[in-house]
């Protein structure tokens, strides 16, 4: 089966691929001809998870699902969110957004925090939605090289190192993706019974 992931963001792809091993062929945008930046404008993750898979469903006629995720922060009611890419501005400068979230934390004792990733896929038409979370804390200051995006100031409950200092398939066997990807990898899977 053939689906292209709609994602621009190279982190992405490399963690959903190692997931996805062999049960499916994914191709990227660039493989379908897509080279445009896909439009994220709704307030929820859920509906920017659609958009993007919509666009290219509606412009190239392929299957395909999108990634949408953020990072949501119980003592900022919810922010990021949405927002997650572009915290800090336009730059969307993953130093920029963790020193932001930082300062906005600081003197706040529930540090509090969670993952959320929507996987929005579109197979010959029909919508499905999966999602994955994943509980953990801020941590005070960057912690690790590893990952991408928030990962070095994110610690998951139960664990002594943030995301930027697991491997990948640490990371990706606990994490809001690995977790959305599973299900959509088991929904893929009954499909082809
Ligand atoms: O929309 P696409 O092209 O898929 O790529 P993107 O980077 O813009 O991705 P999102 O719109 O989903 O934005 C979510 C942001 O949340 C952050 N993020 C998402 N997943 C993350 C993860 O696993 N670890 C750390 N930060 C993450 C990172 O800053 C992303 O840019
Ligand atoms: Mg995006």
């Amino acid at each position: 089966m053939q689906l292209c992931f709609a994602t621009n963001n190279r982190h992405k792809i490399e963690e959903i691929s190692r997931l996805v091993g062999t049960n499916f062929h994914i191709v990227s945008l660039q493989e379908i001809g897509c080279y445009e930046e896909l439009p994220e404008t709704h307030d929820t993750i859920e509906e920017n998870a659609f958009e993007k898979a919509e666009y290219v469903w509606e412009h190239f006629g392929v299957s395909c699902f999108a990634d949408d995720s953020g990072i949501e922060v119980e003592a900022l009611n919810g922010e990021p969110g949405v927002n997650t890419a572009f915290y800090a501005g336009p730059q969307r400068n993953a130093n920029d957004n963790m020193d932001l979230l930082l300062k906005n934390l600081q003197g706040k004792a529930n540090r509090n925090a969670h993952f959320r990733t929507c996987i929005a896929l579109i197979i010959n038409g029909e919508k499905h939605l999966f999602e994955g979370r994943i509980e953990g804390h801020i941590l005070e200051r960057q912690q690790g090289t590893g990952g991408f995006g928030y990962d070095p100031i994110f610690m998951p409950s139960g664990y002594q190192k943030s995301f930027a200092e697991m491997t990948l398939d640490e990371k990706g066997s606990i994490s809001h993706r690995g977790k959305a990807v599973q299900k959509l990898i088991e929904f893929l899977q009954t499909m082809q019974k």
